[in-house]
């Protein structure tokens, strides 16, 4: 046995195991495969000869799937240890129990590693309980919480280790300062064009949010930079590694803004040893729930652009998902009741349903139905009741003409056409009478549109889905959320930042969270910024009139402001400014106000930068709504693409004359988008 207590010796001890353990997993591996082809070919050679009831099959095809699920399981062990062969920990607690003398060493990495599966482990899951007191203690009294309860002790020391490609590139004792250096190197280094996973330096408020089970929906008011992002993937990792039985990577959907959001923390959970999970916009997912409506819907982003470029043109998105425009329409669907109804007798094949008794039905025996729902089921009553009286079952085609008879019972199926009276007859312009095909919804008819499909019709609950996580919630609407609750009866974690809120005012939606989803909630507040420099996070804060945020301390460049005549010369300042290269910057960004300047810059870019050589093709990229990822290099794009993204170097270009309160917003966003410098421009043209 190795002496644990030093963490080089160590390393080579645990190294030399991994070896080990790697190797005997690839040759079971390809014993199991061995054993995959093996059935295969006893398959092909007997499947003649097999009892005629298919057991023999069956069996066989179980042990089939067995062996290969089985292989698929060391598949993953073998890439998770040679992950960790490259670096197998990062930390260390020496932890003295309760009662005893002499500590107890417990080495910390990515993943639980033991000599053989069921033994001691060698380096512990920095998810384990036991890790959490490396996160939340320095030395002197500590406890953690584990399966058996709470157990209390003291913290001898701790460690801080580097380890690159198997070699130790250092080892501290840590104390408080070491590991605030330990996190300014982290966060001074340059970015990586997707987000890192931090598990080297969680800190303690943010493990509290990472670790906690108990609190079935969380809400995270999160500084620009404070880690929200991170922090909630960390969680799901979390509560994934705590809950292994009841909670697959499946039954998670992450509702994010955009394409190139999902990309950008798309590694994170492989990265931690996890499958990767389902996201999806909330635009995205209207879209498809209104197919059958309408062939087209706005996004946020038409909203966006159509504010800001016609700003005296009020918008009624905000009124139409508002508290009182929600009241109208739960107004309007009490008269629905009524008014949608035009009754009769319905007949088929001589049998006779009387008016009087489908609004029997319909009002009492089914009257918990959704509306538009209700006659299906009273459908399948007379259905029944035909079948019984014949001795036989109706076919499907029969079913469906009935059906049809009884939904004929309607005035209208038709979402469009109701939500379309009810803006009517609310004081609001109706929504144009056109074809299936040409029909488009505004972004402000978008979601009350759901809202009625969700009143108004059945929906198949999502109940695979066992976490939601929101992130960007300023972004969604108290319609939005009331809609979310109809569809989610999950737990949550909803993080955002109401200063970060693309509007005109910030939104506080901490206000009426409440109200949707009851008392269950538990609200965090993060105010402490990792991201930014002192420099850029004062500056940004000042721009926002934000006052109560804490700073890391790392300190670079002051942010440099500028006015330009017109976008080209802008553009020459940034070809001139940018500090892309080997020993500079990785990756850097323009960032606009709208879609048209955006791609002017772009365009002004590319003809700059590719005349003194730069590799445009390469490291020039534009990032628009449908795109899916960003490179390395520079990044042009607007303010609402950039929003959770980071950048070593930023450039925000608006034009000077806009100071309306969302353009504000705006420059903010762009603003905290900077990890280590940043440039405001202002263009006069
Ligand atoms: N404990 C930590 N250790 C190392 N880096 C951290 C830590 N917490 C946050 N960071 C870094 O700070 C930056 C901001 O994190 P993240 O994007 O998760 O914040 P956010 O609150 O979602 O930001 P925003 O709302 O501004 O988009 C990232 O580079 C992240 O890696």
């Amino acid at each position: 046995m190795t002496d644990k207590k030093n963490g080089r010796e160590y390393l080579g001890y645990v190294l030399e195991k991994l070896k080990e353990r790697i190797t005997e997993i690839s040759l079971s591996l390809v014993e199991g495969q061995k054993e995959i082809e093996g059935m295969h070919e006893y398959y092909w050679e007997n499947y003649t000869e097999m009892d005629q009831y298919g057991y023999e099959n069956y069996d066989n095809q179980q042990a089939l799937f067995r062996q290969i699920s089985a292989n698929e399981e060391q598949l993953i062990l073998k890439q998770r240890f040679r992950r960790m062969a490259d670096s197998p920990f990062f930390g260390r607690v020496d932890f003295i129990y309760e009662g005893e003398d002499e500590p107890e060493i417990f080495y910390i990495g990515i993943g639980n590693f033991a000599e053989k599966a069921g033994h001691i482990p060698l380096v512990y899951d920095w998810r384990a309980p036991v890790s959490g007191l490396f996160y939340d203690y320095d030395k002197g009294p500590a406890s953690y919480e584990a399966p058996m309860g709470e157990i209390h002790g003291e913290v001898a020391s701790k460690w801080q280790y580097k380890i690159r490609n198997g070699k130790m590139i250092y080892e501290f004792e840590s104390d408080v300062k070491i590991d605030d250096e330990i996190l300014k190197a982290e966060l001074g280094s340059n970015g990586e064009v997707q987000l890192k996973n931090i598990i080297r330096t969680i800190q303690k408020e943010q493990n509290a949010i990472i670790r906690n089970t108990k609190d079935r929906i969380m809400v995270i008011q999160g500084a620009a930079g404070s880690g929200k992002t991170s922090v909630a993937l960390h969680r799901i990792a979390y509560l994934l590694y705590h809950d292994r039985q009841n909670l697959k990577s499946s039954n998670i959907l992450i509702l994010s803004p955009n394409g190139v959001f999902s990309d950008y923390i798309s590694h994170i959970l492989p990265e931690l040893g996890e499958e990767n999970i389902k996201e999806m916009s909330f635009d995205l997912f209207a879209y498809k729930q209104l197919r059958d409506t309408v062939s087209d819907c706005e996004d946020r982003y038409d909203e966006i652009e159509r504010r800001i470029r016609f700003p005296q043109k009020a918008s009624l998105a905000e009124e139409k998902q508002s508290m009182e425009f929600i009241n109208l329409m739960e107004r309007y669907l009490v008269e629905l009741e009524d008014r949608l109804m035009n009754f009769k007798d319905v007949e088929y094949k001589g049998f006779v349903k009387k008016e009087s008794e489908i609004i029997e039905l319909f009002y009492f025996k089914f009257q918990d139905f959704p509306l538009l729902s209700r006659m299906d089921a009273v459908a399948d009553y007379f259905i029944d009741e035909v079948e019984t009286l014949r001795d036989r079952d109706l076919a499907d085609d029969e079913k469906d003409l009935i059906r049809e008879k009884f939904m004929k019972l309607y005035v209208t199926g038709d979402l469009y056409v109701i939500y379309s009276q009810f803006l009517k007859e609310n004081g609001y312009k109706g929504l144009p009478r056109v074809s299936y095909e040409k029909r488009k919804l505004k972004y402000e008819d978008v979601y009350p549109v759901l809202y009625l499909k969700y009143r108004l019709q059945s929906q198949q609950g999502r109940s695979n889905i066992k976490h939601l996580v929101v992130d960007e919630m300023q972004d969604y609407s108290r319609l939005q959320y009331e809609i979310l609750q109809r569809i989610f009866s999950c737990r949550m974690t909803i993080l955002g930042d109401r200063a970060q809120t693309m509007d005109d005012k910030q939104q506080d939606v901490l206000k009426f969270l409440p109200k949707i989803f009851g008392r269950d909630i538990h609200k965090i507040i993060m105010n402490k910024s990792y991201r930014n420099t002192i420099e850029i996070a004062s500056y940004a804060n000042q721009l926002a009139g934000i006052e109560d945020m804490e700073l890391f301390e790392r300190h670079g460049a002051p942010v440099e402001e500028k006015i330009f005549a017109d976008m080209s010369h802008a553009a020459e300042e940034i070809a001139e400014t940018l500090k892309l290269g080997e020993e500079e910057y990785e990756t850097a960004a323009v960032v606009l106000r709208t879609e048209k300047e955006a791609e002017h810059m772009w365009l002004l870019l590319k003809e700059i930068l590719g005349e003194k050589g730069f590799d445009i093709k390469e490291r020039l990229s534009y990032l628009d709504r449908n795109s899916t990822s960003f490179k390395k290099g520079l990044t042009v794009t607007t303010f609402y693409l950039a929003k959770g993204l980071e950048f070593d170097q930023v450039f925000a270009v608006f034009p000077q004359k806009d100071r309306s309160p969302l353009v504000r917003q705006a420059r903010y966003i762009a603003a905290t988008r900077a990890l280590h410098e940043l440039h405001m421009y202002e263009v006069e043209k």
